[in-house]
C-alpha cells in the first residue's frame, strides 16, 4: 500500500489509524539498493517483535529536484517501482510526502515533531549512519538519537551495507552506470538495472540490417554509458522477459543518434512493437560502441554480439 501526503496532513494523525504506532524508516530509498535492504529488513523484524506495521517514509519528488533542478541527477527507480522493492523486502506501507518548499523548511525538529509524533506516533525508527533531515540537512544522526529519546522512541541504527571497502550508495551506483559499469551497479542493487521507455519510430535501418531495433523514448532513469548491452525486455510490464541486445548512443557507423539513444533489439521476437511500453533490465556490458566499414560489417558484428548476449545471460542465470 502506498499513500501521499502534503504538508497540512502532517499536522493530524494518519487518517489510517492502523498505521500509527508503526516502525518507520524515512529517506529516498532511490534503486532500493543492499544498503536500503537491510534496513528495510530491520523496520520489518522490528515491526514484527512489537507487532505493529512496518512504514517507509519517502519525499517525492526529491528535494534536489526542488533545491538544484539544473543540476539534479536522473533517478535510479520510478516511484512505482520502487514502492514494489520495498513492499516485496516486507514494508507494509509507503508514505509519499509531497515535497515542497515550506516542507523543505522546516526545521529538523518540526519535521520530526510533525511526522514521526503527531501523523504517525511512530514506536520505533529505523536509519543508517549517514542520515540527513530538515533544512539545509541540518539535522543527523545525533539529533534523531536526541529527539527520540526524548520523546520515548526507540532509534535504531543500522550499519550499512559494503562492497569492497566503501558503503553501497545511490550515487555509487549512479557513478558505475555512468561509467558502463552495470555488472558493478546490479551487484550493489541486488537486481538489474531497469528503465523503461515508450517505443517510437527510428531511422527505419534496423530491419535492413537483418536487426529491427525498438527505440526508447521518455526515459526517466539513469541510461547507463553508451556501449552494447545484454540484458532483458518485458512488454507492457508483462511477466514475460526476452533476451535483448541493446546498444545506447549513437550510431557512428551512419553519423546518426546521440548519446542517450536506446536501441533494444528482441533476440526472439518479431512483430510491431511502436506505442508499447518496454521495460529494459541491463545485464552485463558487451562492448564499446565503433564505426564500421559498412551496414554489411555492422550486420556481421551484430550476429556475434547476439551470440555473446545469449552466453551472458544464460551465465547470469547459474
Ligand atoms: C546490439 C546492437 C549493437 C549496435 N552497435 C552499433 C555500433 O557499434 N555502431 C553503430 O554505428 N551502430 C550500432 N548499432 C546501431 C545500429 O546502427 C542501429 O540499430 C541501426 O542504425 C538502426 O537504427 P533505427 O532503429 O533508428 O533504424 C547497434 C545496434 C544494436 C541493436
Ligand atoms: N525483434 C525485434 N526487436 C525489436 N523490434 C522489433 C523486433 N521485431 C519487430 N520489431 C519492430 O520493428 C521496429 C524496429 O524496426 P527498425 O527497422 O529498426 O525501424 P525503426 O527505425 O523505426 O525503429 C520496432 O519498433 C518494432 O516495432
Amino acid at each position: 500500500m502506498t499513500s501521499i501526503v502534503s504538508l497540512a496532513d502532517l499536522n493530524a494523525p494518519a487518517v489510517d489509524s492502523v498505521l500509527q504506532g508503526g516502525v518507520i524508516s524515512i529517506g529516498n530509498f532511490d534503486g532500493v539498493h543492499r544498503g536500503h535492504a537491510l534496513l528495510l529488513r530491520e523496520v520489518r523484524r522490528q515491526a514484527d517483535k512489537r507487532g505493529c506495521p512496518a512504514v517507509a517514509v519517502t519525499l517525492f519528488p526529491h528535494p534536489a529536484v526542488l533545491l538544484r533542478p539544473e543540476s539534479a541527477p536522473p533517478r535510479l527507480t520510478w516511484l512505482e517501482r520502487r514502492a514494489e522493492r520495498m513492499h516485496a523486502l516486507g514494508i507494509d506501507q509507503l508514505i509519499i510526502c509531497e515535497t515542497t518548499s515550506e516542507l523543505l523548511s522546516l526545521t529538523a525538529e518540526s519535521f520530526f515533531e510533525l511526522l514521526a509524533i503527531q501523523h504517525m506516533g511512530a514506536s520505533g525508527i529505523v536509519e543508517g549512519p549517514n542520515f540527513y533531515f530538515g533544512r539545509d540537512r541540518a539535522g543527523d544522526i545525533n539529533t534523531l538519537g536526541e529527539l527520540c529519546q526524548r520523546s520515548g522512541i526507540e532509534l535504531s541504527v543500522v550499519t550499512g551495507f559494503r562492497k569492497g571497502h566503501e558503503l553501497v550508495s545511490s550515487t555509487r551506483i549512479r557513478d558505475a552506470l555512468n561509467r558502463g559499469n552495470v555488472h558493478l551497479a546490479c551487484d550493489m542493487l541486488g537486481d538489474a538495472h531497469r528503465i523503461r521507455g515508450r517505443v517510437v519510430a527510428g531511422d527505419g535501418r534496423g530491419r535492413t540490417l537483418g536487426f529491427p531495433t525498438a527505440n526508447l523514448d521518455q526515459i526517466d532513469v539513469v541510461v547507463p554509458a553508451p556501449g552494447v548491452y545484454a540484458g532483458w525486455a518485458m512488454i507492457d510490464g508483462g511477466l514475460i522477459r526476452q533476451a535483448a541486445a541493446i546498444h545506447v548512443g549513437q550510431s557512428p557507423t551512419f553519423d546518426s543518434g546521440e548519446n542517450g539513444k536506446v536501441e533494444v533489439h528482441l533476440l526472439d521476437h518479431n512483430g510491431d512493437l511502436y506505442g508499447h511500453e518496454l521495460y529494459v533490465d541491463f545485464v552485463a556490458r558487451v562492448r564499446d560502441v565503433a564505426r564500421f566499414e559498412s551496414g554489411e560489417q555492422l550486420t556481421q558484428q551484430l550476429h556475434q554480439d547476439v551470440d555473446r548476449v545469449r552466453k551472458l545471460l544464460r551465465k547470469s542465470h547459474s
